[in-house]
């Protein structure tokens, strides 16, 4: 798949004197979701305002859709369209004005046919001579949609786009993020919601400290990393695990009272079955069973860990 952004040896330090982004090597693919995931200051707002063109680089090479985002910066910024957090647009303005307003910043000419379809596909439609002071939260996080695709952009970042709505709102958004992905859109998320990311994302990838720890296939990762855990309720408590399963490496709780296996997913040999057929030889009987695969969030606090 084409890279529609290239990172290449990217570094910055603030005036401070702070290096927030430690060479950095990333290629986004067209048309996919790549989350950017990372703890409270690892980099991912400056990596998007440099790529987006808001902040200079210390040093390396982006380039957007092709075009170097410092030497080429409008071509390269006509692609991309970016929301932020916060909606700080005037209050008194309608959403038909700011969604117009926006496009004309790109110095591209009136089309209100597109903002119109972006109003409907955002179901905006119907508050399009509103003022923004009397749209609800869920709504402004929509305009701030609208703008950003108001230029037609083909890249869309949307730093923590679910941060503080509710959970209904949340899945329209998702909805909304899988509907702009089949409209051919490339999409860059930033998200404190691990969740998030294991839902959508096609690609994750973790930075830390100014520096990409890793970058994976979702599944991929959740296959190679994800441990499965399967723990039986025993029927009886066991004061100890009897040593013809010292190999299964169980762990037994302080009660006695439950047995957890955990195992890697990825791999064959850890039959089920035969362990199941060691506890009835061994005589230990129990009275429930579950498994759990681990998610995404259990993979990246043991990324950041390991990474500490
Ligand atoms: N203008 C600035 N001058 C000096 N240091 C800065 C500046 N902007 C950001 N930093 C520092 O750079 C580091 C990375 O910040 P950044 O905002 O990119 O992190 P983040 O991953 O987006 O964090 P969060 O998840 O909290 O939004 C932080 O230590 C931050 O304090």
């Amino acid at each position: 798949m084409p890279a529609v952004i290239s990172v290449s040896k990217l570094c910055k330090s603030y005036a401070s004197g702070f290096q927030a982004l430690k060479d950095i090597d990333l290629d986004i693919n067209k048309g996919e979701i790549f989350a950017l995931l990372g703890p409270n200051g690892a980099g991912k707002t400056t990596l998007i305002s440099i790529i987006c063109g808001l902040v200079m680089p210390t040093s390396g090479r982006v380039t957007a859709a092709g075009y170097d985002i410092v030497t080429q910066y409008r071509q390269a910024r006509s692609h991309i369209g970016l929301v932020p957090q916060e909606l700080t647009t005037d209050a008194f303005e309608s959403v038909w004005d700011t969604v117009s307003f926006s496009r004309g910043l790109f110095g591209k000419p009136p089309n209100p046919a597109h903002i119109e379809k972006v109003l409907r596909s955002l179901s905006l439609w119907d508050k399009k001579d509103n003022k923004l002071m009397t749209l609800s939260g869920g709504m402004k996080r929509r305009v701030l949609i609208a703008k950003a695709l108001s230029h037609e952009p083909d890249i869309l970042f949307l730093d923590e786009p679910t941060a503080g709505v509710d959970v209904e709102l949340r899945k329209d958004m998702w909805e909304l993020v899988r509907s702009l992905r089949s409209m051919g859109v490339t999409i860059i998320l930033t998200t404190h919601y691990i969740e998030e990311a294991e839902e959508m994302a096609d690609r994750v990838g973790f930075i830390r400290n100014g520096r990409i720890i890793l970058v994976e296939e979702k599944h991929r990762l959740m296959h190679q990393l994800g441990q499965k855990q399967l723990t039986l309720q025993l029927a009886q408590p066991l004061a100890q695990v009897p040593a013809a399963l010292h190999a299964y490496e169980l762990r037994l709780s302080d009660d006695g009272q439950e047995l957890v296996y955990t195992y890697d997913s990825s791999r064959q040999d850890h039959d089920i079955a035969t362990l199941l057929n060691q506890l009835q030889q061994a005589g230990i009987r129990f009275s429930d069973l579950h498994t759990r695969q681990s998610s995404l969030e259990d993979i990246f606090v043991s990324l950041v860990k390991d990474a500490a």
